[in-house]
């Protein structure tokens, strides 16, 4: 049975890094988007990537970002995986996924059926879609959970993950109503927007590893 895996995002301390870590996550997302209250500088995320260790993949997110600096940013930062959360085109992601040795994520907010199969075009663009709640004040991070019905018996096409919403209260549930592959939480671990809660992070990840074990 595949190793369940468990992406925290929006991580802006050492020491929250190091409890995802030790809490069993296998991804740490670090935002670039000025408008969340996660916001990193490239600077302050490329300090923050050189905690994370080589067991766990380091996730860079950014929003419509040009060309030049998302280059910049990759050159500084060097994560494992680059998410783009905004309105990105396959086009787009096809040319940094052709040239580079990431892992490129791209994140659509699924509304409904319709949503889910306008996704597909990023099949041969992406390496995995990131299926989150439709944006809302921001375009991810929102805490809103998407309507987990619309994936009963999708057809997935490509890798993918579960976003939005999610915490230690609804994860396990997530796992065992999706068979979610990959589980991502931000706001739902934080005691307050921007400030992570390590109680709550850790409780996400025994929760997420519980059920995989549970189901295999
Ligand atoms: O987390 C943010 O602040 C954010 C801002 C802008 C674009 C994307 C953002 N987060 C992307 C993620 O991958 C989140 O983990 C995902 O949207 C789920 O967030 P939440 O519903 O708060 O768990």
């Amino acid at each position: 049975m595949a190793d369940q895996l468990i992406k925290i995002c929006g991580l802006t301390t050492e020491e929250t890094i190091d409890a995802a870590v030790e809490a069993g996550a296998t991804h740490i997302g670090l935002v670039h988007f000025e408008k969340s209250p996660r916001h990193l500088s490239i600077a302050d995320a490329a300090k923050l990537r050189a905690r994370i260790p080589d067991s766990v993949k380091a996730v860079l997110l950014t929003v419509n970002m040009e060309p030049k600096p998302t280059a910049e940013a990759l050159q500084e930062v060097q994560p494992d995986v680059l998410q783009l959360h905004g309105k990105e085109t396959p086009e787009w992601l096809s040319l940094i996924k052709d040239n580079s040795k990431l892992e490129v994520w791209k994140a659509v907010g699924i509304k409904d059926r319709a949503a889910l199969e306008r996704a597909e075009k990023f099949k041969d663009a992406a390496h995995r879609l990131l299926y989150d709640a439709a944006a809302g004040a921001l375009p991810g991070g929102n805490g809103l959970a998407l309507d987990w019905r619309l994936l009963l018996n999708h057809r997935h096409v490509m890798p993918w993950g579960l976003a939005g919403g999610l915490g230690p209260h609804n994860v396990a549930d997530a796992i065992r109503y999706t068979g979610a592959p990959l589980v991502d939480a931000s706001s739902g671990l934080e005691s307050e927007p921007g400030v992570k809660d390590i109680g709550k992070i850790r409780a996400f990840c025994e929760a997420a590893l519980a059920a995989r074990k549970a189901a295999a």
